[in-house]
Formats: C-alpha cells, structure tokens, sequence
C-alpha cells in the first residue's frame, strides 16, 4: 500500500442545543451582512424557519428567504437561486436545512460571482480549478436533519433537470466558514425522516471505512460514527424529543460527511441515479440498497467487517453486521426494495449506466462492471 493522501478537515462548528440563537453572530464572523437564508419549501412554512429570520431581523441582517428548493434540488433551482441573490444584492448564504437547502445554498454562494455555467464545476478531475475562489460567497450552513453532513462538506448535490442525472459540483471553498449544529431544530423531523436521514449518516461511515484509499483519521471517524447511529439513532426515532439521541446523530452525520473525504461506494452509486430518476429521499434509497451491497462486497470487506462487528458489539463477524442492518432496517420500517418503495418499473439500464458514471463507484471496494453492477441491482427492485 502506498501511504500517500489528500487530508482536510471540516470547519469551525459551533454545536449544540439552542445555539441557532448564534446565528447573526455566525453570520457577522463569516463576513455576512446582508445574507439570503436559502431552503426548501416545506422548511420556509415552519416554525424553526421563521424564527431565524427573525434572529437575523432582529440583529439588523434583514429577512430575506429564497425557498424555490426542491428536494433533490436541480440547476434550475440554482439559477434562480442565483438570480434572488444578485437582485437582493446579498453578500453570502445561509444554507439552512436538510441536504437540499444546504446543497442549494452552498452552490447558490459559489455561483453568485461565477460567469461559467454551472456544471462546468462536476466533480471530474480538477475543473474545480476553473471557478474564481476570490467570488465565491461565504456561507453559514445550518443542518435541519441529521444525516447529510453537508454542511461539513465541499460539495452540493445537483440533479441536471434535462436528464435527471445527479451531478457532484466540487469547489474546496463551497466549505461552509461557519456551522451551527443545533439538535433542537431536528425535533420536529417526523419518524420517516428521521430514519431516512441518519441511515443516510451510516451509509457514509459504513461506505467511507469499507473504502479501500487510505485515510485512517477518516478511518477512525467513520467507526465511531457507526456506534453514534447504532446507539442513537433507534431513541431518536422511537422519541423525537431525545435531545441527547438527536445531538449525537447530529455529530454522527458530520463525522460521516467528513469521513467520506476517504470514498464512499455502490450504495450511493445506485441511489444517485435513482433518486435523480424516481424522485426518491437519498437517505432512504440508500438504506434500501445497504444489505445487497454489503454482500455484493463481502469478498473484499469481510475482514475489516468484522473488526466493526467487534467494537460495536456485534456478534457474529460479518454475518452479525449483515443481520443487524437488517433488524435496524426493519425496527424503521424501511422497505426492502424498490418496488416496495413504490418504484413501480426500475429502468435497469438506465440506472447502471448512472451508477457506473457515478464518482462514488470508484471507492467501492468490489469493481463495478456492468454485469455485476445489473445484477447487484436486480437483487435490489
Ligand atoms: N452534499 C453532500 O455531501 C450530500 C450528502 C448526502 C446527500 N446529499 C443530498 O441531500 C439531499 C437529501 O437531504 P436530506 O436527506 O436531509 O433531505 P431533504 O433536505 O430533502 O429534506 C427532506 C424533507 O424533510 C423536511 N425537513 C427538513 N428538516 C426538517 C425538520 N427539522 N423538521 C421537519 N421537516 C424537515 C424537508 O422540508 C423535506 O421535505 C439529496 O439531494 C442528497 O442527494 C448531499
Ligand atoms: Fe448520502
């Protein structure tokens, strides 16, 4: 193996119960004064939206909202978000919400000054070198769920509206400059959510330590970050009030966000796709696909499997783990395929081709062919 890596860390977070109370003050440290809160519609009517806007109000940073937002947000949505901005003559975001305001806010930030289109900024090789680093917007990223850990992350996840493709758009200055991790405004996510985004958070650390780059801080996080969610996630689900269970989910999802910088793999290729194509929640899709792929690798992560199994208490090695994502599956009445999730015909072609075009293929441990990346789907609709 050789020891050679790209290592960053995420940014300044200031986390726990009640601290969105911080959120003029954040914006003040990121250079904000006149921001535009970016999320989606659903968020823009509740309570935890409008009190914001009334921190900002209040501490003389205006009101102003732009909530055209998608889930599975698309470059239209950018564009328009991007126009809202210039008009309003903002000078940076708050990217508030799930990972659909928070993608739609940081690609919003990093297009404002931008002249070339957005996905001349895909995740491929280094077009990020093309943006201009001096335009892009400072951001203060808010999560509103717990699994996405975008507001750790350095990039946004957009679906392209002419051919429903889930595109990477990359920039390392898309990295918010201030986090406000604040466990109350997740109480109110609904028991499907909940299990939809923090399976979201597993999928990354499970995804991220099965990787085979090497990046042992990354290592270490994602391991832990399993246990958060193995310990957590059920009394969030069963309680949403647990304040204590929704603030370490919290922590979950950026540790898993974070550990990610290692790779993550065939379950987040399979669900780009179909989340892009079927409209499906990211997180959910992913639980959906977690037990196939876990045994579509099993050659190449049984050992490493089974070292997870051990320091999370697990019996049974890889099989105990195997059975275990199943039980937590089904404790959140996740469905166990697509068509249970009420996809009613998978256009199975469509979708590999999606998957295989996907940046997150390259860190999954088994290579995804064709052939057995239809049939790893198969087992899946
Ligand atoms: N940038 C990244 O690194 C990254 C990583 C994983 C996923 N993603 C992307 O993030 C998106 C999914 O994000 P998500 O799973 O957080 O879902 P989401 O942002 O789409 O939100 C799901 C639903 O929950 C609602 N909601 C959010 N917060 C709530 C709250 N506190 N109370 C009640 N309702 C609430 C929203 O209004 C929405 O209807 C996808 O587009 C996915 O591709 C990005
Ligand atoms: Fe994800």
């Amino acid at each position: 193996m050789t020891l050679t890596a790209n290592w960053s860390y995420p940014t300044a977070v200031r986390f726990g119960a009640g601290r969105i109370s911080e959120i003029a003050e954040a914006c003040i440290a990121a250079g904000i004064q006149n921001p535009l809160l970016v999320t989606d519609r659903g968020l823009a009517a509740m309570e935890i939206t409008t009190r914001t806007l009334d921190l900002l109000e209040a501490a003389g940073l205006g009101r102003a909202i732009f909530a055209e937002v998608d889930p599975n947000p698309t470059d239209r949505n950018a564009e328009e978000g991007v126009r809202v901005y210039r008009e309003g003559g903002h000078d940076g975001v708050v990217a508030f919400g799930g990972g659909s305001g928070l993608d739609l806010g940081k690609v919003v930030a990093f297009m404002a000054g931008q002249s070339r289109p957005l996905m001349d900024f895909e995740d491929i090789g280094d077009w990020w070198t093309r943006a201009d680093a001096d335009a892009i917007a400072p951001i203060v990223a808010v999560p509103t769920t717990a699994g996405t850990g975008s507001e750790v992350g350095r990039a946004s996840v957009i679906t392209k509206s002419d051919t429903a493709e889930k595109k990477i758009i990359f920039h390392p200055r898309m990295l918010p400059a201030v986090v406000i991790c604040d466990p109350e405004l997740t109480i109110g996510m609904p028991p499907f959510i909940t299990a939809g985004t923090g399976l979201d958070a597993f999928a990354h650390c499970v995804e991220a330590y099965c990787s085979p780059h090497y990046h042992p801080m990354s290592q270490g996080m994602a391991l832990e970050g399993m246990r958060l969610v193995k310990d957590f996630l059920p009394r969030a689900y069963a309680d949403g009030g647990d304040i204590e269970a929704r603030a370490q989910m919290m922590a979950a999802a950026a540790m898993g966000a974070t550990a990610f910088q290692k790779g993550l793999g065939a379950i987040h290729a399979l669900s780009h796709p179909i989340g892009a194509i079927y409209h499906t929640h990211h997180g959910t899709t992913n639980a959906v696909c977690m037990p196939a792929v876990l045994q579509f690798n099993r050659p190449e992560i049984e050992g490493v499997i089974d070292r997870a199994a051990r320091y999370l208490d697990i019996d049974g090695g890889f099989d105990g783990f195997a059975s275990f994502v199943d039980d937590l599956n089904a404790s959140m009445k996740i469905p166990t395929s697509l068509s249970a999730m009420g996809i009613e015909e998978v256009d199975i072609d469509r979708v590999v081709k999606g998957a295989l075009a996907d940046p997150s293929t390259g860190g999954n441990p088994v290579k995804m062919t064709e052939e057995n990346t239809r049939a790893l789907l198969e087992r899946i609709v």
